[in-house]
């Protein structure tokens, strides 16, 4: 691991960004598992309704705060809360040496990152590390070319952009020469950030934890063009600013107490993501199924789906979540669906 000169007394931030279903979570949890020296805090925001991202993060020591309902680039209030999530971390501060903002895959993080400098006493206390974006190598280009969002703001391209280093992850699904084709797409949109590549988010952390690799003068200017007050030093003023993310997205959740049949479950999802899973960027959930002592966990980025059981069910009542994020999401349907899928 290199050693790299860190701003004296001040707590690191890192702000780890990235499309939905880029790897963030996988990354955050080899970070939090790997023996790096740094107690962490994590601060997680997830877009959806129904809480599936800390069921997904796996239990450690480390403090993990959840932001839920928004997505913390888009609302002024979301950001208010990230501020006061930061002011409770920091009444604590002899717990932790590091804190890892996990954004919404849908999130620009440029307004996120401008939040930590606005406040005037969390901007004294943290200093801002990095941005590290993650890209999925096997569905980027979907995003960075979305026809629906041509001449609009695109968060897969914001992400990029305001990257201080650029994970380039799942390259075992990508070859040789699309990782290099895209790199260059990469470079094009981003002509500084060291590009590093990962399978599952294994990157040397040495090459993005306390680095000092943000530029401050950067973030200035994108958030001129986004309209963003970086002097104001009360976060509760309701200052607008020009920014929303894709409103074309949204998602839908489900939570149901019934188990599901696994095999008619499979069958569904597969059907239904091969039909819509272009439309369709994102599911997860925690799932209960008829005769398993575990749940299942799954995982689908477009029409890549995972189904797995994961650990056994503690004494909780066993409950499914499960979050679709996309576009022209039926719920009806959907719920019709799942319904069909479960025990009799
Ligand atoms: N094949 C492959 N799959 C990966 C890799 N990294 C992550 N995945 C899978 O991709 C899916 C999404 O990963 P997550 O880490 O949950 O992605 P995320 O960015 O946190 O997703 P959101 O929070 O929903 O935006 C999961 O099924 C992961 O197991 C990789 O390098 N290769």
């Amino acid at each position: 691991m290199q050693v790299h000169k860190i701003e004296k007394n001040k707590i690191p931030i890192t702000i780890l960004t990235g499309f939905l279903g880029s790897g963030k979570t996988t990354l955050l949890n080899y970070i939090l598992t790997e023996k790096h020296g740094y107690r962490i805090a994590v601060i997680e925001n997830e877009f959806g309704e129904v809480d599936v991202d800390s069921d997904l993060v796996l239990a450690s020591e480390e403090e993990i705060y959840q932001m839920q309902n928004g997505c913390i680039c888009c609302f002024v209030d979301v950001r208010n809360d990230l501020i006061d999530v930061m002011n409770k971390l920091l009444k604590q501060k002899d717990k932790f040496d590091h804190i890892i903002v996990e954004t919404s895959g849908l999130a620009d993080p440029t307004p996120v990152a401008t939040a930590f400098f606005a406040d005037r006493g969390v901007a004294e206390e943290v200093n801002l590390d990095a941005i590290v974006t993650l890209v999925d190598a096997k569905h980027i280009d979907q995003h960075l070319y979305d026809p629906v969002l041509d001449g609009r703001d695109n968060q897969a391209v914001d992400q990029i952009v305001a990257a201080d280093r650029i994970i380039v992850n799942k390259v075992d699904l990508a070859c040789d020469e699309g990782l290099s084709k895209l790199e260059s797409e990469l470079r094009n949109l981003n002509q500084t950030a060291p590009i590093l590549r990962s399978r599952y988010g294994v990157v040397d952390l040495g090459s993005i934890l306390n680095i000092n690799g943000f530029q401050p003068s950067y973030l200035r200017e994108r958030a001129e063009i986004l309209q963003i007050d970086l002097d104001g030093d009360d976060h509760h003023d309701h200052h607008h600013h020009g920014h929303l993310h894709d409103e074309t997205v949204s998602s839908v959740s489900f939570t149901f107490g019934q188990p599901f049949v696994l095999e008619k479950l499979q069958a569904m999802l597969t059907g239904y993501l091969e039909e819509r899973g272009a439309a369709i960027f994102r599911t997860k959930g925690i799932l209960s199924i008829a005769g398993e002592d575990r749940f299942f966990v799954l995982q689908a980025v477009h029409q890549l789906f995972d189904l797995r059981p994961d650990s056994p069910w503690r004494a909780e009542q066993r409950l499914s979540k499960i979050v679709f994020i996309g576009r022209d999401l039926d719920r009806e349907e959907l719920a019709a669906k799942l319904s069909a899928c479960l025990i009799d």
